[in-house]
């Protein structure tokens, strides 16, 4: 007894969510995905970037895969048209899926035709694709509903699933796109099928809006058929029925089947991790409840002390270097430091262009935490370059991007300052969320000396600093030591310069207990209470947070849960990796 499983989360699970999902961390997901022994991956689709903006990098992740897994692994992608099937063909796809509704309503709202204009389009692709020698699996969605035109008749299913047999599809996935069907309705729709269609050529895809994706499975099943399309942590939904459960969830199918004895191939416990690692990517609840259940029983990293661990000596790998800058990871954290100590590490404009580009990655890369800010040399940074003149408006736009990128990004930003800060140097500690200063860090705001003024950077340092601190400084340009900084806490600390290292050792150490998605919920909070103190945006963002943070799947379900155990502190950044057992 076994059952063939199709995992459709790299395409239906992500295109159905509104972030952009880095491509590496597709890859990602698809090579956990065939490591846990799944052989039927949807890997991609090749639609209009138009449309599904989400899966724009299909050529990417492609490219991406393994060679191995693209050898032992069947990664089908989802074509609309010939024009699809042929980008396809040039990434050496050697399956695709196409797809129709059943209904008339959901068709011309979904793909602007009707059911059977979409036929004679789908056939067009079948028939290029045979040629080609490319296998073609049917999709035939609104089984049971139309979110539209109401119930959907066994009649109208058979006539597109038919269709779509006998043009060449090796078999056809019946979706239950609402995830309105109970097991009585699969009773009625195979009942009537099952009499023209034999069984092997079918496949169930349901939806568990209505927690009734599991019960049709087994039904199915009992009727004979075998295949079934499930997605990891039940990634995607149903964009008709907001806040639903969508896809079935692949830890749940296997579990049940798992329990009923039938095979899988399927690692239970590699899909668990899997599931927890994307969701926590993608800062989503597991919608698994299997998932959810199985994971809370695996030990995370867990400290009984946190504070007094300390992680093992940390490795910063080379992510990009240029002559003015270099990017590091470690883990969960990125390190930019300048690299331009001849200069005092004055910002150029590439300085400026190159920065901001890195932030703006960042602050969209989930799997990054924190991002440090540290200078080599002398001087951390001593503002604007002023050797090297850029046109206003352009000097401008390109500060004011900088500095919001840094201000508004989802990360904990940590200024490691090693020395004195002038005019936009100063900004650009300020800007971070936290300091440790070198006892040789000093600030100067040095702009009215020159006849300018710190209109951009007024923004950061006024809110750090306070008002009447901040206008004195600015004008009289005089020298704002670290431990006067320290002393209003707009620095967290200051150590001796040859301490500097070890300070950032330990703030990181520190960190790592600190959830990162809430971290981000605390930005907001603050830049809200700053923004507009009792008004209507700090309330909304109050509100905001707070069901953020207690949403199903969300950090406070594992951290409670970990201090009901008597935990004190889980290591964040480890969470869906492989269980590590405390020493402790
Ligand atoms: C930093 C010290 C104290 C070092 O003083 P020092 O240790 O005596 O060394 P130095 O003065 O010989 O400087 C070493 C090298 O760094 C260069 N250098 C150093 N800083 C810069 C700079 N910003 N632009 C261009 N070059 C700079 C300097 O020109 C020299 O180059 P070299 O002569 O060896 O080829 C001194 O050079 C100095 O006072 N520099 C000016 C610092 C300053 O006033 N910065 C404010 C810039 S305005 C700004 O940032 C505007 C902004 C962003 O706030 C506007 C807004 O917010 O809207």
């Amino acid at each position: 007894m076994s059952v063939k499983i199709v995992e459709v989360a790299p395409r239906d699970g992500l295109q159905n969510i509104s972030q952009i999902v880095p491509t590496n961390t597709k890859v990602e997901l698809i090579e956990r995905l065939a490591a846990a022994g799944l052989k039927t991956i949807e890997a991609t689709s090749f639609v209009s970037p138009r449309w599904v903006p989400q899966l724009a990098d299909a050529k990417q992740v492609l490219q991406r895969i393994q060679p191995r897994t693209r050898s032992n692994v069947c990664l089908p992608v989802l074509v609309p048209n010939v024009q699809g099937l042929e980008l396809a063909h040039r990434s050496a796809v050697d399956e695709v899926a196409v797809f129709v509704s059943a209904t008339e309503g959901f068709s011309k709202k979904n793909i602007n035709c009707t059911v059977d204009e979409s036929l004679i389009r789908v056939k067009k692709v079948i028939e290029a694709a045979k040629p080609l020698g490319i296998r073609v699996r049917g999709y035939v969605s609104c089984i049971f509903c139309d979110p539209y035109d109401g119930p959907t008749t066994p009649q109208q299913v058979r006539k597109v699933t038919q269709f779509l047999l006998d043009a060449g599809c090796y078999e056809v996935s019946l979706g239950d796109t609402l995830g309105v069907g109970t097991p009585t309705d699969v009773q009625t729709l195979y009942g009537d099928l099952l009499k023209f269609v034999p069984k092997e050529r079918l496949a169930g895809h349901f939806h568990d809006t209505y927690g009734q994706a599991i019960a049709n499975v087994v039904k199915s099943y009992d009727m004979g058929i075998r295949t079934f399309d499930s997605s990891i942590a039940g990634l995607g939904g149903c964009p008709f029925a907001k806040g639903a459960k969508g896809n079935l969830a692949t830890e749940d199918l296997v579990y049940t089947l798992n329990k009923m004895g039938v095979s899988t191939g399927v690692n239970l416990d590699k899909l668990v991790t899997t599931g927890t690692w994307i969701s926590g990517q993608l800062g989503l609840p597991n919608g698994s409840r299997a998932g959810a259940a199985l994971a809370s029983q695996t030990q995370v990293q867990i400290s009984k002390t946190p504070s007094s661990v300390k992680s093992p000596p940390r490795k910063w790998e080379p992510v990009e270097s240029t002559a003015e800058f270099s990017v590091q990871r470690s883990r969960a954290d990125v390190k930019i430091t300048l690299t331009r100590p001849g200069n005092g590490n004055a910002l150029t404009k590439g300085m400026l262009q190159g920065l901001t580009r890195i932030v703006e990655q960042l602050s969209k890369d989930s799997t990054v935490f924190r991002i440090l800010f540290s200078a080599q040399g002398k001087y951390y940074c001593s503002g604007m370059d002023l050797r090297t003149p850029i046109q206003p408006e352009e000097q401008f736009e390109l500060l004011r991007r900088l500095f919001e990128a840094i201000d508004q990004c989802p990360q904990t930003t940590i200024a490691l300052i090693n020395g004195p800060c002038f005019g936009g140097g100063v900004g650009l500690a300020f800007v971070c969320d936290l300091r440790i200063a070198s006892s040789t860090a000093a600030f100067k705001l040095s702009e009215v000396r020159l006849g300018l003024c710190p209109a951009v950077i007024s923004k950061y340092v006024i809110r750090e600093w306070g008002l009447s601190l901040a206008r004195a400084a600015m004008l009289t340009a005089r020298e704002v030591s670290a431990s006067e900084l320290l002393g209003v806490q707009a620095v967290q600390k200051v150590v001796d310069s040859r301490s500097l290292d070890a300070a950032e050792a330990e703030i990181l150490d520190q960190l790592r207990f600190s959830a990162p998605r809430v971290s981000a919920l605390c930005k907001e909070l603050v830049n809200a209470a700053w923004i507009d103190p009792g008004g209507e945006r700090q309330a909304k963002t109050i509100r905001s947070a707070f069901d953020r943070m207690m949403a199903n799947g969300s950090e406070s379900q594992i951290g409670l849960e970990q201090f009901r155990k008597g935990v004190k502190g889980v290591d964040w950044a480890t969470l869906g990796e492989e269980p590590v057992r405390s020493k402790l």
